[in-house]
């Protein structure tokens, strides 16, 4: 761990505080924060003051003049990473963060063997295809650039500083970033912090807005650790399509999970369902988590049992149910329909365990995803059969 000891250093160098936390290896996350001493709750872990942030403001003007007016945030941060030199006055964390070959493995966008996203679940396949776009527009704007330097940059070094910005970033939220930046793109870097790995249930919380401006890093309300125990922030309520996506891993347990049932709840649907559910604005977007079915999926489902179209447009439209008959129904029908998706998503597992396409840690995810998507169906199997 001597780079990190020479990471800690440059960071106190540049004020940055730790208290009581220090990095580690963590088996299957890489590196993290552990605790040191024992930790109660609200107690403060770091300090961080503006100075230690790579944000808009410490983009080189250099970059920022060669990209046009309103490039994002995220695309000049990665241009200023790839264009870093060894000897940078970064270069203590450029020795830390992850090579190129553990975001390819990792990372689905980054992935070598592009085939392999047809084994996505449909949620974090359309998830892909939205981060995709916006690395597409990024990497147009840094491509067409006049720079000599960015000119010589491949799409795949620069999906590489892409890729770091989009795991690493926190939301950089000041009066300034919310005055002018979309919230998406509020974003900094902290060489330190984003050694923070994610949990579902945040043990510390972040708070921007410190006396001096920066950020701090707390104990969460309720929380203690003791000399040992990982220290994680929630990177956000987000369900393992999501995580899977955008940070190249999925929780075992995860409070937010939740699987999409459009596959499975759309081939139900007739033309005219779907126009009528279209119009009124129900039509896609169902989920299942481990306690139910969302309202949306009981809309659709009401529909398919309901004796006519208009007969389903008087209930919505008057905010109704149906009473209990009509619940009976549709969960008979959302029974059958999760008993025939679970055999796709079985064959599923099945298919991805006779593939020889991309890396084993590749398959190896989806099988994890795909059998967690399993337990969210069989739970709701055995409820509604109760
Ligand atoms: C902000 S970094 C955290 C530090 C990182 N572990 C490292 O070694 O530099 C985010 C990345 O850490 C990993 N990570 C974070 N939380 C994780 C978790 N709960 N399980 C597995 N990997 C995690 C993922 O690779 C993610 O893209």
């Amino acid at each position: 761990m001597e780079v990190y000891d020479e990471l800690l250093r440059w960071a106190q160098d540049r004020g940055v505080e730790l208290h009581g936390v220090a990095p580690r290896t963590i088996p299957g996350r890489g590196v993290g924060l552990i605790a040191t001493k024992p930790l109660k709750a609200n107690e403060l872990v770091m300090h961080i003051p503006n100075s230690a942030l790579r944000s808009i403001a410490t983009v080189r003007p250099r970059i920022k003049k060669t990209l046009p007016e309103g490039t994002k945030v995220h695309a000049l941060l990665a241009a200023e990473l790839a264009l870093d030199k060894p000897t940078s006055k970064h270069a203590p964390w450029n020795a830390v963060i992850p090579s190129r070959s553990d975001m390819t493995s990792s990372l689905p966008l980054a992935w070598p063997d592009p085939r392999l996203h047809a084994y996505l679940p449909p949620k974090a396949r359309a998830l892909l295809k939205q981060q995709a776009a916006k690395f597409e527009r990024d990497w147009a704007v840094v491509a067409g650039s006049s720079s000599p330097a960015l000119g010589h940059l491949t799409r795949d070094e620069y999906l590489y500083f892409w890729l770091l910005v989009n795991t690493r970033t926190f939301y950089h939220e000041t009066p300034r970033t919310k005055q002018r930046l979309p919230h998406d793109d509020r974003m900094a870097l902290q060489p330190v912090a984003d050694l923070f790995n994610h949990a579902d249930e945040p043990g510390c919380d972040v708070a921007f807005g410190a006396p001096g401006g920066g950020f701090e890093v707390t104990v969460g309300e309720g929380r203690a650790f003791q000399p040992g125990d990982e220290l994680c922030i929630c990177y956000g309520r987000h369900s393992n399509d999501f995580l899977l996506v955008e940070y190249g891993f999925v929780l075992q347990k995860n409070r937010w999970d939740e699987a999409s049932l459009d596959d499975a709840l759309l081939p139900e649907l007739g033309p005219e369902q779907r126009e009528a559910l279209d119009a009124r604005g129900f039509l896609g977007g169902y989920v299942l988590d481990a306690e139910t079915a969302c309202y949306r999926t009981q809309v659709a489902l009401r529909l398919l049992c309901a004796r006519s179209v208009e007969e389903w447009g008087a209930l919505v439209d008057e905010g109704e149910d149906g009473g209990d008959e009509m619940q009976r129904k549709t969960d008979r029908l959302l029974l059958k329909i999760l008993k025939k998706h679970r055999k796709t998503v079985q064959r599923t597992i099945e298919e991805l365990g006779a593939l020889d396409m991309g890396e084993q840690c590749q398959r190896d995810v989806l099988v994890t995803r795909w059998k967690q998507i399993q337990v969210l169906i069989d739970r709701a199997i055995q409820r509604l059969g109760s």
